[in-house]
């Protein structure tokens, strides 16, 4: 199997992001965890760019010891002297010279015609090479290079000792074929082309520096640049994460493997992303939260089967423990069933369909179904209570500046609905008064409480009463994602038991009498 080495540029590239600065022990601490993953190559920064970055590639130089560090140069003396010094501590240290090609680059920016180009270029490479036994050497822009004036450039690289030269689609322009032709070309038309490792730097402007990677890979890249979770200028680097999953997952396509130890990628990701800031999206490839989630029935009856249904990777490679089964509208009984049993419920079939009804209605309401909902919703269901009066519709009306009412329509005795419409001092005070009208009870409200019985913005509101009439008391419990639906569900459950309770107790005078 071909090794391919990975050279990490989330320190340099990466901090290019806009908004993220990561300080000395910032960069450290993910510098220790990059050792650990196992990258063979980390550039630590760009040294002339601050005062602060020279000191952090300095720190990074000294602390770590398995992995070669390089320092990001111009080329000019000036950027070189400021790696030189950044790296003086280094075990193993490395420049990084770059100057870009592209005609764009060349007339635009740099102000050059060809020939200077190949001469700044020339000369930089010649005077770090009197202080770096390796240096890479970056095409910058080379993705919209013309071709020959590529490889005119490569060749001198080679020439004037470079170790690696790197062929950056700087700005995400390229397609798959296109850059891994570019590969091609250079190892069928610049001399001496295997003295040099080959490496690929990708952005990801057009979504495409994962496949573009892939494909200067299969076309005899031996390096791949890129990111920690693809943070980088604008659209971001290469996911590194990614190339070495899909050459692990598809070896026996590619034929090739990154050394990284694949069980620190979940860790190395996070990290990354709590220090840079960079929130990573729940669908990102790899180390999003959804990567190894599933939440539509047929996809968890499947996984429940048979868990390559649905995963061409496992979780536990990159350092996670299980897979998820996320339990939201999508779901079905097997994963209900499956997520009752790992909370220690064995329902029989009738009960567990009356709670997987519940369950539905629930999920229709949030975004996701959590344990403790489930938990509730259980609760719930083991409560017998006799519904004398049942919640059918309910709407309030608040506003600050406005008297709070109530309107709402209870299934009661009576073969109509029960229509009723009061106000009161707050929302609850004025769903409690159209209550006590519907019904035609007085009660008073002994004890109000609420609490929230999962977490998030729409976690169900759980609220309790103790509603007396005379010596007869009753507790009600209301469960829901709003908290005047729980309210008013909670009493309605007191009011019904309350009911219940009276005729006992009316029982027991009649026989006292
Ligand atoms: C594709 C990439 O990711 S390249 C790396 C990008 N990263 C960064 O730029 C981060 C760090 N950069 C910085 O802190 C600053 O830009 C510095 C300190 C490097 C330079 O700052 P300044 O001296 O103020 O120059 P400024 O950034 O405005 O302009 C860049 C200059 O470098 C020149 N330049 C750009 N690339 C190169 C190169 N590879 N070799 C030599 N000169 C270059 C530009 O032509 C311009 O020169 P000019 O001043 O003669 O017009
Ligand atoms: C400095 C070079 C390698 C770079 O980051 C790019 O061209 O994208
Ligand atoms: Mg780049």
């Amino acid at each position: 199997m071909r090794k391919i080495y990975v050279f990490d540029t989330t320190l340099r590239d990466g901090e290019q992001s806009p908004g993220v600065n990561l300080n000395t022990r910032e960069k450290l601490e993910i510098a220790y965890q990059l050792e650990k993953l196992g990258i063979d190559r980390m550039e630590a920064g760009f040294p002339a760019a601050s005062p602060g970055d020279l000191a952090a590639v300095d720190a990074v130089a000294r602390a770590v010891k398995n992995v070669t560090v390089i320092g990001l140069s111009r080329s000019r003396e000036s950027d070189i002297d400021a790696v030189r010094e950044a790296l003086k501590g280094a075990q193993d240290p490395c420049i990084h010279l770059f100057l870009a090609t592209s005609p764009i680059h060349r007339q635009h920016k740099l102000r050059m015609e060809k020939a200077q180009v190949l001469e700044t270029a020339q000369a930089a490479i010649r005077y770090a090479k009197k202080y770096f036994s390796k240096l890479e050497f970056s095409l910058e822009d080379a993705g919209r290079t013309e071709l020959d004036f590529m490889a005119e450039v490569v060749a001198m690289a080679i020439r004037e000792g470079a170790n690696v030269v790197n062929i950056p689609d700087t700005v995400g322009y390229l397609n798959p074929s296109e850059y891994g032709a570019i590969f091609k070309y250079l190892k069928e038309n610049v001399p001496d082309i295997d003295r040099v490792q080959l490496s690929a730097h990708c952005h990801n402007d057009l979504g495409m520096a994962t496949a573009n990677t892939l494909a200067a890979i299969q076309n005899g890249a031996d390096q791949i640049e890129g990111t920690i979770n693809g943070i980088g200028e604008r659209a971001g680097n290469t996911a590194i994460e990614e190339v070495a999953m899909a050459l692990e997952t598809r070896s026996e396509f590619f034929g090739a493997k990154t050394g990284l130890v694949l069980s620190e990628i979940s860790r190395t990701s996070r990290l990354v992303s709590k220090l840079t800031g960079m929130v990573v999206p729940g669908n990102k490839a790899i180390v999003g939260a959804n990567a190894f989630a599933h939440e539509s029935g047929i996809h968890q009856d499947g996984m429940l089967k048979e868990k390559t249904t649905y995963e061409i990777m496992t979780p536990e490679t990159i350092g996670l423990k299980e897979s998820k089964l996320v339990l939201g509208k999508h779901s079905g009984r097997h994963a209900f069933r499956d997520k009752l049993s790992d909370l220690g419920y064995d329902l029989p079939e009738d009960e567990l369909n009356a709670a997987f009804a519940k369950f539905k209605d629930l999920a229709d309401k949030k975004k996701e179904v959590s344990d403790e909902d489930i938990l509730a919703l259980l609760e719930e269901r083991l409560v017998n209570t006799p519904e004398v009066f049942s919640l059918r519709t309910l709407y309030v009306t608040y506003g600050n500046e406005a008297t709070p009412t109530a309107k709402l329509v209870l299934n009661g005795p009576p073969e109509e609905p029960i229509v009723a419409v009061a106000e009161g001092n707050g929302s609850v005070d004025a769903i409690y008064n159209a209550i006590d009208q519907a019904t035609g009870e007085e009660v008073k409200l002994d004890d109000y409480s609420i609490k929230s019985v999962s977490q998030g913005k729409d976690a169900q509101g759980e609220v309790h009463v103790i509603l007396s009439q005379g010596i007869v008391a009753a507790a009600g419990r209301g469960l829901s994602t709003d908290i005047l639906e729980a309210s008013a569900r909670a009493y309605l459950d007191a009011l019904n038991k309350l009911i219940e309770k009276r005729k006992t107790y009316t029982k027991r005078e009649n026989a006292h009498l």
